[in-house]
C-alpha cells in the first residue's frame, strides 16, 4: 500500500484499450468465516516461517462483533516505545527483483503489472504456492472495493461528486482529469498489461486491484499488509526496511495501549522516508487518490489537490477545536468557486444521491456519501473561515492594529478561530446533509 516508488521514466509499451473483453471475475458473496479462518491460517503460517507476534498485538476485525468489519493489527494490551511487535520472515514476501525498486526506467505502471502477474501466477498455484496461506486470504477480498471495479452506476456518480477535479494520473506525469474509476482500462488494458503479447493469455482486472490496494512498490507482504491507514496517527515503523530480503521488524513509536490501532500513512509511511521520491508522493496524493487507490475515505487529516487551479492544496483537519483549514503553501481558491461547489454538492445530494440509495452496493453508496460529505465539509469550513478572516481583518481596521497584530500574523490560527466560533451551525448543516443509509 506505499506508493512510494513512482517512477518516471519511459513507458516501455504502448497503451491500448482493452476491446470487448470480458475480464471481470465472477461475482461473489464474500464468506466471512472463511475470511477468519484465512487470516488465524496466515498468521500461523508467518510464525512457522521465523516470525512474530508480539503476546499484546492481534490481527482482527475492526469490530469484533461485526462479522463483515476490516481487519486491521490492534494492540490489546500494554507495549513499550520500541518494542519489536510484529516480525514479518523474508520468505513470506513476494518481491519482484530489484530491477522493479523505485529509480529504475520502469514506469509505477509497469510494477503493478508485474506485481499483478505475479500474484495471478501464485494464484493458480493454489495450495501448490509457497505462499498458500496468503493466497487463501487474498481469494476472499472483495472484487468490487476500489471505484475502477465499481458497478456503472457507482461510476458515474463518484465521477459527478467529483466534479472538476483533476486527479494526477496513474503514472503521476500529468494532470489528466483521469477519472478515479477508469485507470485499469487507460493504464492496463489490452497488451500494455492484461494481455500477455507473447501467450495470448488473459489477466482479469482484479489482480491489478489487489496488487495496488495491497502492494508496496514491489513488493507483496503477508500479514503487514494487514495494517490500516492514517495520516494523522503513525505508531508504528519498520527496521530495517520492508524491502529487505530477511524481512524486517514492526516496532511501537510510542508506548500504546490496549484498544489502539498499529496504523501508518500508506502515502507517508516512515519506512518508506527512506527511498527518494517518497517525500514528494503527499504533493500529488490526497483524499481522492486514496479513494481511488484503496477504495476508502480516508479519516481527518484529508488532503485535495487541485492541480489546475493554481494549484489549490487544501487540508482539513478536525481539532478540539474545530476544523482546521490550511492551504500547505498553495494558493487558496477564489471564494466564488467555493460557493458555487457548495451549490452543487447540494444539490448533488438531493437530485443524484438519494434517489439512488437503493439501487447502489453499500460499499458504494457508503463511500460516495462519505467522499460527498467530506468535500462538503471542506468547501463550508473553508468558507466560513474566508467570511471569518474578512470579518477579523475588517475590525482590525477599525480598531488599534498593534493589539490584534500578534493573532492576525497566523492565518490558520485565525481560520481555526472562526471554525470554531461557527461550530455549532456547522453541526446543523451537517445534520442536514447526512444520511441514514
Ligand atoms: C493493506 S490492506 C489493510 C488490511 C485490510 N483492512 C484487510 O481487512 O485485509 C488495505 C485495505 O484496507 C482498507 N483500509 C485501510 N485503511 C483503512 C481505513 N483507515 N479506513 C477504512 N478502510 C481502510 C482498504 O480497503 C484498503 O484497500
Amino acid at each position: 500500500a506505499v506508493k512510494g516508488g513512482q517512477n518516471t521514466g519511459e513507458k516501455r509499451r504502448t497503451r491500448r484499450k482493452t476491446q470487448n473483453l470480458n475480464l471481470h471475475i465472477d461475482d461473489h458473496v464474500i464468506n466471512y468465516a472463511k475470511q477468519d479462518e484465512a487470516v488465524r491460517n496466515m498468521v500461523k503460517w508467518s510464525i512457522e516461517q521465523g516470525g512474530y507476534i508480539h503476546p499484546n498485538v492481534e490481527i482482527r476485525r475492526w469490530d469484533p462483533s461485526d462479522p463483515s468489519s476490516y481487519f486491521g493489527a490492534f494492540v490489546n494490551g500494554p507495549v513499550k516505545e520500541d518494542e519489536l511487535l510484529i516480525k514479518i520472515p523474508g520468505s513470506i514476501k513476494i518481491q519482484l527483483d530489484d530491477s522493479y525498486r523505485s529509480g529504475t526506467d520502469l514506469t509505477y505502471a509497469d510494477v503493478v503489472c508485474e506485481l499483478a502477474w505475479t500474484l495471478k501466477r501464485e494464484y493458480e498455484l493454489g495450495e501448490d504456492s509457497n505462499y498458500a496461506p496468503y493466497i487463501e486470504y487474498i481469494e476472499t477480498q472483495s472484487k468490487h472495493q476500489i471505484p475502477a471495479m465499481w458497478t456503472d452506476v457507482g461510476k458515474h456518480l463518484i465521477t459527478k461528486v467529483q466534479g472538476d477535479l483533476s486527479m494526477m494520473d496513474f503514472d503521476t506525469e500529468s494532470i489528466s482529469g483521469i477519472h478515479m474509476h477508469d485507470w485499469i482500462d487507460d493504464y492496463f488494458g489490452g497488451e500494455f498489461c492484461l494481455i500477455d503479447t507473447e501467450s495470448g493469455e488473459e489477466m482479469e482486472e482484479w489482480y491489478v486491484a489487489m496488487a495496488t490496494q495491497r502492494g508496496y512498490d514491489y513488493c507483496l507482504i503477508p500479514v503487514y499488509d494487514m495494517l490500516n491507514h492514517h495520516n494523522g496517527i503513525v505508531n508504528s515503523i519498520t527496521r530495517p526496511s520492508i524491502y529487505d530480503k530477511d524481512g524486517f521488524g514492526v516496532y511501537a513509536l510510542q508506548d500504546l495501549n490496549a484498544g489502539e490501532e498499529l496504523l501508518y500513512s500508506y502515502h507517508n509511511c516512515p519506512d518508506c522516508k527512506a527511498c527518494p521520491t517518497c517525500e514528494t508522493s503527499l504533493d500529488y496524493w490526497g483524499t481522492p487518490e486514496m479513494i481511488r487507490d484503496f477504495g476508502f475515505v480516508e479519516p481527518y487529516p484529508q488532503r485535495f489537490y487541485y492541480k489546475d487551479r493554481g494549484p489549490v492544496y487544501l487540508k482539513i483537519d478536525e481539532t478540539p477545536r474545530g476544523f482546521a483549514i490550511s492551504n500547505e503553501g498553495g494558493e487558496w481558491p477564489e471564494i466564488e468557486w467555493i460557493e458555487s461547489e457548495i451549490v452543487r454538492l447540494e444539490r448533488l445530494y438531493e437530485q443524484d444521491i438519494h434517489p439512488l440509495r437503493n439501487v447502489l452496493p453499500l460499499h458504494e453508496l457508503e463511500t460516495i456519501v462519505h467522499y460527498h460529505e467530506s468535500l462538503l465539509q471542506l468547501f463550508m469550513a473553508y468558507y466560513e473561515a474566508h467570511l471569518a478572516e474578512n470579518h477579523e481583518l475588517d475590525s482590525e481596521d477599525n480598531e488599534s492594529e498593534s493589539e490584534d497584530e500578534e493573532s492576525s500574523d497566523d492565518e490558520d490560527d485565525v481560520l481555526q478561530k472562526f471554525v470554531n466560533a461557527e461550530k455549532e451551525e456547522e453541526a446543523e448543516d451537517a445534520d442536514e446533509f447526512s444520511t441514514e443509509l
